[in-house]
């Protein structure tokens, strides 16, 4: 019997950003291994006209939750959506709904987050630090509460080059900086923002290191854990293989790529793809939950959910596995086919944009006015070129996070433990992984069916024949404009073709001697 699918039975448990990519994994296993919790609690803004129930049942009704449903068909009804927003004071809960929360909680998890990189200070601050503020402040008056897990990101100290796993200070303390934000107006956040954030990269990453900061001051006396993953990737085995829902990280590149937008990226082949597949950060989220609140450590531990140390792939590695998937799992309807490569320096990234990103581009967005069709291809390029620039610190350094507590909690667990929730990612084969990871996409981001593969393949052949009648046409054009302005390149041909010619004549002559 799992010891932690049993803590969990007949738990109240709350979870922010239930349904995001990892939310939604989380609360799949929750409920796959131990049917048995009581409620689980998840935060929830109406969005996009749904309604808070149609956001749960649209979760529920995906292909993820089909295990759950087998073992915990009265799924729905140990779901309860509370109505909140993170951004705004006591999250906008009911004063019910509040009461309810504070009395009955035992756990939390806290995975609400913005994760976009380029988002205005005020609003990161805002969902990465302040929330988290509010939620502890919460967590304080929860009666029952038994722990506290923070989800932050290996990346909230990318300023480093090795990580251990604690908390580092930031340059500003965040209560000034939540304190600047209420007072200050946008424009002057915009000017300041560089100077804030310092050697961070973008504002995700240093409201991350600023959220961590503030779990450590205003945590009291409450049992609190933070686990910090590193590029959170689809799920390598549960509850199947290769499961996404969304674009960030690799999962946006590898459409762009296979799809025959993205020829080109400025990356490192050497550097170290930290990659970590969803179900394993939940595996070890349920097992710290299980941790905290059993052994209650004395100050709060943070634990690396990495994989470079133990088990490193690099990105050419996998740029290479990606590629050779997409052989044999082909996207539809490719712009072209798919050949991407990396580059190393600033030349010839600016070049292969130039060439192989804007030129085509062009090209087709012609072609579409020709036929009277909307041209979109140059504004869908220049999107891709500016995500390209916000991932490139990443695929372009190394970092080596230290994971004694990862490996400590691991040598804690039963053996039916380690296997019921798994976060050992020396067992992960990455070929196997990723070509997973590329059908994932096809099936669950792209919704195409796999009976469309022959005829994929066969539109790849048309683009690969396409491809080479242009480039024929383009070297004959060029060459025949060449010849006619230059003498060089008149002599050039004359030589060539005399040599031919002769070639010929000699072959002709040898063939006739020998009948
Ligand atoms: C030698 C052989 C070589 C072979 C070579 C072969 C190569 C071939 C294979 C290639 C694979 C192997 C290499 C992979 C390298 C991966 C690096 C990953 C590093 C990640 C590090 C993460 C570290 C931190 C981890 C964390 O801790 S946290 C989570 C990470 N957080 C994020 O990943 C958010 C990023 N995103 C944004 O920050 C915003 O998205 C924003 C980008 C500002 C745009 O923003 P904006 O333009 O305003 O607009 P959007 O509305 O957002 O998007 C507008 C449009 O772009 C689309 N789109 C959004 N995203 C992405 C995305 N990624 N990729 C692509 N498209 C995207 C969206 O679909 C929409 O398209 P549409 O629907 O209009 O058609
Ligand atoms: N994805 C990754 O590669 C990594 C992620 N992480 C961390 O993991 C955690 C989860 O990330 P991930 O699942 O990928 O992120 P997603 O963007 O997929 O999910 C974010 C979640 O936060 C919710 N949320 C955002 N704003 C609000 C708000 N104002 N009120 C209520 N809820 C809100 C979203 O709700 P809604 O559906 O309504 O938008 C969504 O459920 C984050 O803390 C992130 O920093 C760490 C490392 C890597």
């Amino acid at each position: 019997m799992s010891m932690i699918a049993a803590f969990y039975g007949g738990k109240s448990i709350l979870i922010t950003g239930a349904t995001g990519f990892m939310g939604k994994v989380l609360m799949e296993k929750l409920f796959r291994t131990s049917p048995d919790l009581k409620v689980v609690y998840i935060l929830v803004r109406p969005k996009q006209g749904q309604t808070l129930q149609q956001r749960v049942f649209q979760i529920l009704d995906s292909k993820l939750f089909e295990k759950v449903k087998e073992v915990c068909p009265n799924v729905h009804e140990k779901i309860r959506a509370i109505s909140a927003d993170l951004n705004q004071n006591d999250f906008a809960i009911s004063k019910e709904d509040m009461k309810e929360l504070l009395s009955h909680t035992n756990i939390i998890f806290h995975c609400a987050a913005t994760v976009r990189f380029d988002d205005h200070l005020r609003h990161a601050v805002q969902l990465n630090v302040t929330a988290t503020q509010q939620l502890l402040l919460m967590a304080s008056q929860m009666p029952k509460l038994e722990a506290f897990i923070h989800i932050s990101t290996a990346f909230s100290n990318c300023n480093l080059k090795h990580i251990d796993e604690v908390v580092y200070p930031c340059p500003v303390e965040p209560k000034k900086i939540i304190d600047s934000m209420e007072w200050l107006d946008d424009a002057i956040i915009d000017e300041i923002t560089p100077k804030l954030i310092g050697d961070w990269p973008n504002t995700y990453t240093y409201t991350k290191a600023l959220g961590e900061v503030v779990v450590q001051q205003e945590g009291g006396n409450l049992n609190i854990a933070i686990i910090r993953p590193s590029i959170m990737g689809a799920t390598w085995q549960e509850p199947f293989p290769g499961w996404v829902d969304n674009l960030n990280g690799p999962s946006g590149l590898i459409i762009a790529a296979g799809k025959g937008f993205l020829r080109s990226i400025r990356a490192t082949p050497m550097a170290v793809a930290d990659l970590i597949p969803a179900d394993t950060v939940v595996n070890l989220t349920l097992a710290v939950g299980w941790y905290t609140a059993v052994h209650r450590p004395k100050s709060t531990l943070v634990y690396h959910c990495t994989s470079g140390n133990l088990n490193p792939c690099n990105w050419g590695k996998m740029g290479l596995q990606v590629l050779a998937t997409f052989e044999k799992i082909p996207f539809e309807r490719a712009f072209r086919r798919p050949n991407a490569d990396f580059t190393t320096n600033n030349i010839t990234t600016h070049y292969w944009n130039a060439v192989s990103h804007r030129a085509p581009a062009i090209i087709y967005d012609f072609y579409l006015r020709l036929t009277g069709r909307k041209p979109r291809m140059t504004k869908l390029m220049n999107r891709l070129l500016r995500t390209l620039s916000m991932l490139e610190y990443f695929v372009n350094r190394s970092w080596e996070w230290s994971t004694y507590n990862t490996e400590m909690l691991m040598s804690e667990l039963s053996p039916e433990d380690q296997r019921v929730f798994n976060f050992d990612v020396r067992q992960l084969n990455w070929l196997e992984y990723i070509e997973n990871y590329v059908l994932g996409v096809k099936k669950y981001l792209l919704k195409e069916d796999m009976a469309g593969i022959p005829e994929a393949k066969q539109h790849l052949k048309r683009l690969r024949n396409i491809h080479y009648l242009f480039n024929t046409a383009l070297f004959l054009i060029a060459w025949r404009l060449l010849i006619a302005r230059s003498q060089v390149a008149r002599n050039v041909w004359f030589f060539i073709v005399s040599f031919c010619y002769k070639f010929l004549s000699y072959f002709r002559a040898s063939s006739t001697l020998n009948v």
